[in-house]
């Protein structure tokens, strides 16, 4: 007997005895031989039901609440300590920031044991009966914690054997105020998430299930109360998976070769030092290095003067863009101040190309490229291109014999509060070559803690790569490879405490530019 070991939990004197007298029950309710049929009746029929403190919905897709889940109420505080006395570790990615505990699958605390046991024995009969969906024995449960900021964004659920998501909530009086409600998405024909159609406000006692399916999208709204802690068991009960439709790609923006220019326009816009053929040098060895660099006080200081006055004042045309599994910023439309406009073709430019080779070594101008078998000779243009080391980074999978030309896209992005991007299978950004460039306006006394910040990860693995801040006048360039994914973190709460004594904006902008050799 393993009677030694001690779990830890508070309330848990380690005996078998102890063990036996901590019992969970369903509410009794959900025992009602009349309720159960009514109930299995609407879940057939995808109506309306509410049969005591269960209710069921079909939309935006089929869910149910069950209040008082739990019949003996004292349970539920033996269950709670216990809960906080696990070791719960932080989470944070594109999708979430909470705190998870560790797995509660073999935990031996009394009440964790027990509550288990009602959910996968009793409870798992009870929803296959009103479903008829036949299912697993599997266990698959943890515990989250929800603070101040914290939110899970936009997702489905979907994953191989997940048939029914379950979350059982142990929060003090919540209000709509206190953020963190579940909110429910409607998809369109593609099977996309759209607008929330109902936000379910956690409260004590109260079990929510839904069916796992391609249209479940679904979100933990930022919790927004600065004291509360959003305390919930939950997990899923396995079967087999519903049919998974594929998914639609993002459409792949139309990305332009540079537009010819004079040259001046760099003289006119960019800092002096970079113009300079020793300093081009430097950074280049620098970035061929490292893959990134941050160029502080890049424009010259009257035009970064001038573009953020224009942001800041001028009245532009932005769009909220989506769909929020994948994003949520805004962007701006084409009919732009006129100061604005020169900034965009400024990077879209020929010799802003041709610059970017010389501080990255990318063949992004053909020129970039003239002195490729000579490290000697020097370049030819006015900026004296220099030849940058070829290395083997490009994609080139054009077609063979045909020069690739060097294009890019780009867009003017404006960043507040519930703001975000996230990675997905289905970004024409994913398995290519690229260099990323941000140029940021808007940023005073912006803090990381506030989210917005574009964070590098290698693909499959979470690893953090590199983390760009949002910095005034700083321009930012990476490069990634086909295993490099980005994403701009969650604009969060605290976010809105600097906005509300900044006199004439929120948030921050920038012109995030994508090259590709
Ligand atoms: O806590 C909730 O309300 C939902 C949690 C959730 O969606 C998840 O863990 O996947
Ligand atoms: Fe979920």
């Amino acid at each position: 007997m393993s009677g030694k070991k001690r779990h830890g939990g508070k309330g848990d004197n380690g005996g078998k005895k102890s063990k036996q007298l901590v019992r969970a029950e369903l509410s009794e309710e959900l025992g009602e031989k009349n309720g159960r049929e009514e109930l299995r009746r609407g879940w057939e029929s995808g109506e309306t039901v509410q049969c005591g403190t269960v209710v069921l919905d079909s939309v935006p897709f089929q869910h149910c609440v069950i209040r008082s889940f739990i019949k003996n109420e004292e349970f539920l505080d033996g269950l709670k300590d216990e809960l906080l006395a696990l070791n719960f570790h932080d989470k944070s990615n594109d999708l979430y920031k909470f705190q998870q505990s560790e797995d509660l699958k073999s935990r031996k605390e009394p009440h964790i044991s027990a509550l288990r046991k009602v959910l996968f024995e009793d409870f798992r009969q009870w929803l296959s009966e009103v479903t008829k969906v036949e299912l697993e024995t599997t266990v698959d449960i943890s515990c989250a914690q929800y603070n101040y900021t914290d939110t899970l964004l936009c997702h489905d659920d979907e994953l191989e054997g997940r048939r029914f998501a379950f979350i059982l909530y142990l929060v003090p009086e919540w209000t709509e105020a206190d953020g963190g409600a579940l909110d429910l998405y409607s998809t369109d024909e593609k099977s996309q998430p759209g607008p929330i159609v109902k936000s379910l406000i956690p409260s004590w006692n109260t079990l929510v299930f839904f069916e796992v399916s391609p249209i479940s999208f679904h979100q933990v709204s930022e919790v927004l109360s600065e004291e509360k802690c959003r305390l919930s068991v939950s997990g899923w009960f396995h079967g087999s998976s519903l049919e998974r439709p594929p998914r639609s790609l993002d459409p792949v923006p139309v990305r332009t070769p540079h537009l010819p220019c004079d040259h001046e326009i760099l003289y006119e816009w960019i800092n002096p030092d970079y113009l300079s053929v020793d300093y081009q040098a430097q950074i280049q060895e620098e970035f061929e290095d490292t893959s990134e660099i941050l160029l502080k006080d890049f424009l010259k200081e009257d035009k970064f003067n001038a573009v953020s006055a224009a942001l800041k004042t001028e009245s532009i045309e932005w769009e909220l863009l989506g769909p929020p599994n994948r994003r949520c910023y805004k962007r701006a439309k084409s009919e732009l101040p006129d100061v604005l406009k020169s900034c965009m073709e400024l990077l879209k430019s020929e010799p802003f190309f041709l610059l970017l080779s010389n501080l990255t070594g990318l063949k992004l101008h053909f020129l970039a490229a003239n002195n490729e078998d000579s490290d000697e000779e020097e370049g030819s243009s006015e900026l004296n291109a220099r030849a940058p080391a070829q290395g083997e980074n490009g994609d080139h999978t054009a077609q063979e014999g045909s020069e690739r030309v060097p294009v890019c896209y780009g867009e003017l992005r404006h960043w507040e509060h519930g703001h975000y991007t996230m990675i997905h299978d289905y970004d024409p950004e994913r398995q290519e070559f690229a260099l990323d460039l941000l140029w940021f306006c808007g940023c005073e006394d912006w803090e990381a803690e506030y989210g917005g910040f574009t964070s590098y990860i290698a693909k499959e693995e979470d690893e953090e790569l590199l983390t760009v801040n949002p910095e005034n006048n700083c321009l930012a360039l990476v490069y990634r490879d086909k295993e490099t994914m980005r994403f701009v973190k969650h604009i969060n709460h605290k976010s809105v405490q600097r906005d509300a004594i900044l006199p004439n904006h929120k948030g921050f902008w920038d012109f995030a530019f994508v090259y590709n050799e």
